[in-house]
């Protein structure tokens, strides 16, 4: 048995938590914020974003960050990437040299352009940062549904380490040392899961939304490759898995956020219908400054933008995409 903290009792966090708990760890959930903490205690049996599953009596909640950063053998990191500095910055003092972080959080900070496992190895620069992303609604996690994950780290010991104490019959893990490969992957997704779910408010179909996923992973391979990620990587779960599973299923909050944007939301409408944190929205800007930094074309990360921030319509945008310049498929598949 392994002592685990959780920073984050969002949707994610818990649903990590109950995993963990079930694999016989002792898990101490973290939360900055009180109503989150009344709440979970209050709703033990009947959880409101994670129907059909209970939070175990002995995952011990938090308020206090002390608490759950100090003996423990792994924390990991899952709250929204916007609070990801700031709980990291807060979190260092009591965080020991060697220490496992495991970032579960998908995002690209804005203003420096930097992956969330960089933004905590600034902060807590003592750690060992580790990354795990993959198809994995916590939905389903939490209630047993079979899921496959990779985690990445910058030692084979650390990867076979959170391997072994996340690892059990219906959730499957894998190892990879591409940290960066695994949080581009895993980030820039969010973004093309907007589009997607435009496809569906504006009443497109399947062969629509085949063919923003298959030029969404050409978009998020050109950039990640750039940045030393590897390919495999964006063919593997943190990829194409992830890619595939939040644009198509029910339980996506990007989905979802962009299906009401295809119906003629705006912005503020849809945080105020989407409860839970929608990540290709915090990232969609910093996905496009990454683009331009790296000389990559990403129409339609650009296409997303000018819906989001700049008041252009959804089906302007998909017609735009539609009819740019006539090209070959793969640049790197020209005649000879
Ligand atoms: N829900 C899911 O199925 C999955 C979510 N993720 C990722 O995990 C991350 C968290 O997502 P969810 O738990 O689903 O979102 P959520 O909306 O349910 O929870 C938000 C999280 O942010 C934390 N938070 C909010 N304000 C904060 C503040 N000021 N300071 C510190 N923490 C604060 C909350 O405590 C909570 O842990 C996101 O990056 C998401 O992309 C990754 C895999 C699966
Ligand atoms: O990352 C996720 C599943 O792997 C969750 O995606 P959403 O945030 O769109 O629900």
């Amino acid at each position: 048995m392994f002592k685990i903290g959780i920073l984050g009792a969002g949707t994610w966090g818990t649903a990590l938590g109950i995993l963990l708990s079930n694999n016989g760890h002792e898990v101490t959930l973290w939360t900055k914020i009180e109503e989150e903490a009344k709440s979970l205690e209050a709703s033990r049996d009947n959880l409101k974003n994670l129907p059909g599953a209970k939070l175990p009596e002995n995952i011990k909640i938090t308020l206090d960050l002390k608490e759950a950063c100090t003996n423990k053998d792994i924390i990991v990191m899952a709250v929204a990437s916007p609070y990801v500095r700031a709980t990291s910055k807060e979190a260092s003092s009591y965080i020991k040299e060697g220490q496992i972080i495991v970032n579960v959080s998908k995002g690209i900070e804005n203003n420096t352009l930097l992956t969330l496992a960089d933004v905590i190895r600034e902060e807590i620069p003592q750690a060992d940062i580790a990354v795990m992303s993959g198809p994995s609604h916590a939905e389903e996690v939490s209630r047993l549904i079979p899921t496959t994950i990779v985690v990445g780290a910058s030692s084979k010991e650390t990867a076979h380490f959170i391997q072994d104490v996340f690892m059990n019959e219906v959730f499957r893990v894998y190892t990879s040392p591409d940290m960066i490969g695994i949080e581009l992957g895993a980030a820039l997704k969010n973004v093309i899961a907007l589009a997607a779910g435009i496809i569906d408010g504006l009443g497109f179909g399947d062969n629509t939304k085949a063919a923003l996923m298959t030029r969404g992973i050409a978009e998020i391979s050109r950039l990640g490759i750039k940045m030393g990620g590897c390919m495999e990587t964006f063919s593997g779960l943190s990829g194409i898995g992830d890619l595939f599973v939040t644009c198509t299923s029910r339980h996506s909050r990007n989905r979802q956020a962009g299906y009401l944007i295809g119906k003629g939301y705006t912005l503020e409408q849809v945080h105020k219908e989407v409860s839970q944190v929608v990540e290709g929205v915090n990232t969609a800007k910093a996905a496009l400054a990454l683009a331009q930094k790296y000389q990559v074309e990403m129409p339609i990360v650009e296409q997303i933008n000018l819906v989001l921030f700049e008041g252009k319509s959804a089906k302007d945008a998909a017609a735009d995409l539609l009819v740019r310049d006539k090209r070959i498929e793969y640049k790197t598949l020209e005649w000879d």
